[in-house]
């Protein structure tokens, strides 16, 4: 609130129903615009002006439209912020890239950052309290998504752990899947509180090995986010688990979705890259499995469960 906003897309069509409708039938239904949000379908050429003369850019595409949009900003003078929580799918690199690697690829002068933490976007629309983490390694990148979101339904702690943040938000994706199919398969909330638990280890693992702190996993892009996703049933990666467990296909899965499920496309390369790391991840590469039809459901909890002993701390960092 008491912000001027403009919100861009690609589509004209879709920017001159939402200014017509002032609402966003498709992806909120029931949600009315702000009366003093504008739009625009400038030209992407267009795009690089219009933006400077902003104080903050928010880029709100799936993982697979970041490189594309930070190419477009790439000479931004700015910040720029992204809601992207996933693995880019490998490009010219032998593994996929984290939002903030990609960004450091193509425009590594950016100041840049990203909102993360537990938040389906119908809550946040509907004003429902909700809490955030705005993470940097740039001090007025962080200050400027605060000034840009902190409202009375909207807390956001800042956190200079951009490793760490967006770890986290890739890799619930990819255990709410597996949470899914926990559910689906009618496991009990012990296998659930247990996969939780253990997913959010192998989530802290991965994320110290690529350099985050390790307290980065307790907070809300870490545990909180894994708790919203696994458990809450507005999760798109959640349903997918639900739904690869009642025996559909994964493109069924996924079709019925009209979204994107992020931990679909980044489950792989979370494996990958923590194999290349020497980190054991047996959940993610569960999913991995069934994704790609190696394995059955039943298998794979076969599996998890028949894995030797050890102990909880020392498989936990
Ligand atoms: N939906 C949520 O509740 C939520 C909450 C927090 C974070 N996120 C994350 O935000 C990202 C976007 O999620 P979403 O639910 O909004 O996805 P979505 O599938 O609803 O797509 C968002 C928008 O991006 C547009 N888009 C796709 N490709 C594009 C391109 N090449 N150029 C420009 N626009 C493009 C789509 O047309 C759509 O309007 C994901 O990484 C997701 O994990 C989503
Ligand atoms: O619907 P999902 O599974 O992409 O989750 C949405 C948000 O990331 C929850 O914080």
């Amino acid at each position: 609130a008491g912000h001027q906003v403009t919100l861009w897309a690609r589509d004209a069509s879709q920017v001159l129903a939402l200014q017509q409708q002032r609402a966003n039938q498709r992806y909120l239904p029931g949600v009315a615009l702000a009366p003093a949000l504008q739009f625009s379908a400038a030209p992407d050429a267009e795009l690089p002006a219009l933006v400077n003369t902003c104080d903050l850019v928010v880029v709100a595409t799936p993982m697979a439209a970041l490189r594309q949009m930070l190419s477009i900003l790439r000479n931004c003078r700015v910040p720029v912020a992204w809601l992207c929580k996933g693995f880019e799918a490998p490009v010219s690199e032998p593994f996929g890239l984290l939002a903030h690697e990609i960004q450091g690829s193509i425009a590594p002068e950016m100041q840049a950052g990203v909102l993360s933490g537990p938040s389906f976007a119908l809550e946040v629309a509907r004003g429902q309290p909700t809490a955030l983490v705005a993470a940097s390694a740039h001090e007025v990148v962080r200050q400027a998504l605060v000034a840009a979101f902190h409202s009375s339904a909207l807390r956001v702690y800042a956190n200079d752990d951009i490793v760490g943040v967006e770890v986290g938000g890739a890799v619930k994706n990819v255990l709410a899947i597996a949470t899914g199919l926990c559910d689906g398969l009618n496991l009990g909330l012990n296998a659930r509180a247990a996969l939780i638990t253990r997913g959010l280890a192998e989530m802290t693992r991965l994320g110290v090995a690529l350099g985050a702190r390790a307290e980065t996993f307790m907070g809300l892009s870490g545990l909180g986010d894994l708790v919203l996703t696994a458990t809450g049933d507005l999760s798109r990666n959640r349903q997918v688990g639900l739904a690869l467990a009642q025996g559909q296909s994964l493109q069924q899965a996924t079709g019925a979705l009209g979204h994107v499920a992020e931990g679909v496309y980044s489950a792989r390369t979370v494996v990958q890259r923590a194999a290349h790391l020497g980190v054991d991840m047996p959940i993610a590469q569960a999913v991995v499995d069934l994704l790609d039809g190696r394995m059955t459901p039943r298998q794979s909890v076969a599996r998890l469960m028949g894995r030797e002993p050890t102990t909880e701390l020392a498989a936990l960092v």
